[in-house]
């Protein structure tokens, strides 16, 4: 099968690698032309620009006479938001009913039914778990959208994906996306549970080596995950105290919008909630106001002694 891969930053390398893998052809591109050489390197026919990359699978679907239905499938994996609308723009006019276009990134799920709707090929909109650590094994796939699309792709599912187990349509356009929603609040809270969990044991009674801790934990307890494993390669890599690994924490907006369908759905989310607020509480530049507010008032009520920024 032909594929054109547009975006190969970290996931999108793996797309195109995996793909070429399993046998596919693909057409790669990206703004970034380092970018396409890597994947030019793997295999893939590198294209100029996103109308080239159509050009291009168009050309080579009559030359090979592969594809006989002369369809074009492309996979988008560049960041969520106006990168996609770019990328869908550029494509519109040469695409196709029976085309199909898989989003594989961590849009806005209100995004994709949107784009889903304008987009003259079958659209599926596809949350993709697993990170670029997953190169090797392969990702696990939440694809939304029309059953045949999602059918005809299945090739392609199988090779980026851990294999056929690791690929599933959901249901409609947008239902992918939400799931990926859902499972990145999940991720937020897990991380979180970890997190604190180890926060005990680092400042708690015991001398503790938290690579052993997470070992173990990861040899049969209730616990165990692949989270904790990374927890595990943490301690490892950086110490029990974690070195100089900054407490501030990126990201956040998988787990916004997940808390706000939490809302808008009446269906409470206070674990997720909760880490997603403790991620903003830590990017303050000087520390967390609240807790210096919380601080200074144990003075004001009781004489408590005040610990003093350097
Ligand atoms: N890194 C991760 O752990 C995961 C990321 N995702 C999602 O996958 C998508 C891609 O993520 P990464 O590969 O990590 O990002 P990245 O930043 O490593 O790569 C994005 C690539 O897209 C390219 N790009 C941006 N705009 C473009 C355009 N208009 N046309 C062509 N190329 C364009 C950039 O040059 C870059 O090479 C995002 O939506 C991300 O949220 C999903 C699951 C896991
Ligand atoms: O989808 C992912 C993992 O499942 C990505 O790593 C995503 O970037 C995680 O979300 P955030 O950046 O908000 O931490």
């Amino acid at each position: 099968m032909q594929l054109g891969v547009i975006g190969l930053g970290r996931m999108g390398q793996i797309v195109a690698g995996r793909s070429l893998e399993a046998g596919h052809d693909v057409v790669a591109f990206d703004l970034d032309e380092e970018a396409v050489a890597t994947a030019a390197d793997a295999g893939a026919e590198p294209a100029e620009s996103v109308v080239d990359l159509v050009e291009r699978l168009e050309s080579e679907g009559e030359r090979e006479g592969e594809d006989e239905d002369g369809r074009k499938r492309i996979w988008l994996m560049v960041p969520a938001g106006p990168a996609v609308d770019a990328a869908l723009d550029d494509l519109e006019s040469h695409l196709e009913e029976d085309d199909v276009v898989v989003d594989g990134g961590n849009s806005f799920f209100k995004d994709s039914i949107r784009r889903a709707e304008s987009c003259p090929a079958a659209y599926l909109d596809c949350g993709t778990s697993g990170g670029p650590a997953s190169a090797a094994a392969g990702f696990s796939l939440m694809i939304g959208g029309p059953e045949w699309a999602y059918e005809d792709l299945t090739p392609v599912f199988d090779a980026v994906a851990t294999g056929p187990d690791g690929h599933a349509h959901m249901g409609p356009e947008g239902s992918g996306h939400y799931v990926k929603m859902v499972h990145n609040g999940v991720e937020y809270a897990l991380m979180q549970a970890y997190g604190e969990g180890f926060e005990l044991l680092h400042e708690g009674r015991y001398d503790l080596d938290l690579e052993s801790v997470a070992g173990v934990w990861n040899n049969g307890a209730v616990i165990r995950s692949w989270l904790l494993e990374l927890c595990e390669e943490a301690f490892r890599e950086e110490g029990s105290d974690l070195g100089d690994v900054a407490d501030r924490v990126e990201g956040g907006s998988t787990g916004t919008w997940t808390v706000q369908e939490g809302l808008e759905q009446e269906v409470p989310v206070p674990l997720i909630y909760t880490a997603l607020s403790e991620r903003f509480g830590s990017r303050a530049d000087d520390g967390r106001f609240s807790r210096r507010l919380a601080n200074r008032l144990r003075y004001g009520f009781g004489r408590h002694e005040v610990p003093r920024r350097e």
